[in-house]
């Protein structure tokens, strides 16, 4: 393919000469913002950006919002010694460019797009934030695994990366991974639901390494899959990684998880391995790979082998970082975040739930109420009172963020029919 001039000053870019010097981050203090914003200026939590012709949801600004939480906490654990460097490597018309700059504080966005003919709106945006000679964002229009790599090629790491591509991510995992420096976070974005429902079982295969079949909670499985893709090419290049949060958005539907990317390769990879869901009973069991042959269900059915359905490798630890989740919390809490409800979404209650659904003790998976309902031949017993019923009884047990009239726990499936029945019996 052609390189383009564009694409040649852009690949020419680095750190050291687009930053004032790179081991003194700039106090920002000059900011120039233009007084009026566009007529046709939208925007996220106060910060204005026109979306243009790009590819634009309103309906993923929580998805934003959790990045900028996350990447903020990890630019004030990171101190200000080091320049905070953030790549929006697919940045569309660059709002997630802009709110790093705006609203994290990042002392270099780099904004990238494969098409240039989004250069005016996403260089609009960013100018209308801050103008040279201040400015601290550059614009390219590389494809992002070229990008990555050069970056890498050149040891400029970033602190934050953030791919969102159409599709799935899965083919800028690795590039990513060598760009980001250890320690600095990850996020990956997929839309791939066919692939997570298990309607593309070789699909999957081919991009994560895991063969999903479908079960009854496809979308905890999309982000599981996810992670554990991200969690196998870290393995491969001597790394590992952790999930701080993992995020699923009705809308699209969309797959999001945040990882952060720690040195050193584990013996193995740590959860990482197979669910299995039996359709007789109910059931799902996490299976390590060195347990392969003897992946079975407990229940009378056994014998029948097509009730048991297995799924992975994937990821079966928790979905989400507990500390790191609460501290999300408390900051959007102090921006005044958490209690307003944006497109449909309140923060503080989808961290609420995601801290809740972070617990350890949590197995993967979740339960659908009125699966719980037929098999317990009752009605469908309230949700809060099932999971009150199952704590008192020593149980783990939550509400998903994922599907919406579910509970997630550690009670094995017969018991949770004596408990639904017993709430109903109660009535
Ligand atoms: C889902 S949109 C990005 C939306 C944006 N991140 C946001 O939050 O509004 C995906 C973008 O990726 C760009 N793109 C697709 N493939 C790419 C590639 N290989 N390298 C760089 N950009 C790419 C597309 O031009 C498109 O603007």
């Amino acid at each position: 393919m052609a390189i383009s001039a564009a694409a040649a000053a852009a690949a020419a870019l680095s750190f050291p000469r687009a930053l004032p010097s790179p081991l003194q981050p700039r106090r920002h203090r000059h900011r120039r913002r233009s007084a009026e914003p566009p007529a046709c200026a939208h925007s996220e939590r106060g910060v204005t950006f026109d979306p243009g012709s790009a590819f634009y949801r309103s309906d993923s600004a929580a998805g934003r919002d959790l990045a900028v939480l996350a990447a903020t906490l990890h630019r004030r654990a990171a101190g200000p010694s080091v320049p905070f460097l953030c790549l929006d490597a697919m940045c569309g018309c660059g709002v997630r460019a802009l709110r790093y700059l705006a609203q994290v504080g990042a002392d270099f966005v780099w904004a990238n797009d494969a098409s240039e003919a989004l250069r005016p709106v996403i260089v609009g945006n960013l100018s209308r934030f801050e103008r040279a000679p201040d400015r601290r964002w550059a614009v390219s229009h590389l494809d992002a695994t070229r990008l990555l790599s050069e970056r890498y090629l050149r040891r400029e790491y970033f602190d934050v990366i953030d791919v969102d591509s159409f599709g799935g991510d899965a083919a800028y995992i690795r590039a990513a991974l060598l760009a980001l420096r250890i320690g600095g976070l990850l996020y990956l974005t997929s839309t791939d639901w066919r692939s997570a429902r298990g309607y593309g079982s070789r699909s999957s295969l081919s991009s994560y390494g895991a063969y999903i079949r479908p079960v009854p909670y496809p979308n905890e499985v999309g982000l599981r899959m996810l992670i554990g893709g991200a969690a196998r090419e870290a393995a491969i290049l001597g790394f590992h990684i952790t999930p701080l949060f993992s995020y699923y958005a009705y809308h699209g539907p969309i797959f999001r998880v945040m990882v952060q990317l720690h040195n050193g390769k584990q013996d193995g990879i740590s959860n990482y391995g197979f669910i299995c869901h039996c359709k007789s009973c109910g059931q799902s069991r996490t299976f390590g790979f060195d347990e392969l042959g003897q992946i079975t269900c407990g229940c009378a059915d056994k014998i029948d082998p097509d009730s048991i359905t297995v799924v992975g490798p994937l990821w079966t630890g928790p979905l989400h970082d507990t500390t790191f989740l609460t501290e999300m919390l408390s900051l959007a809490t102090e921006w005044g975040w958490a209690n307003t409800i944006e497109n449909g979404v309140s923060l503080e209650k989808l961290l609420d739930t995601m801290i809740e659904e972070s617990d350890s003790r949590l197995p993967p998976g979740y339960i659908r109420l009125d699966e719980i309902a037929s098999r317990a031949k009752v009605n469908s017993p309230p949700l809060g009172t099932l999971i009150n019923s199952l704590r008192k009884e020593g149980y783990a047990a939550c509400r998903s963020h994922i599907g919406a009239n579910a509970i997630k726990t550690n009670c094995p499936i017969e018991c949770c029919l004596d408990v639904a029945q017993e709430i109903r019996n109660l009535r």
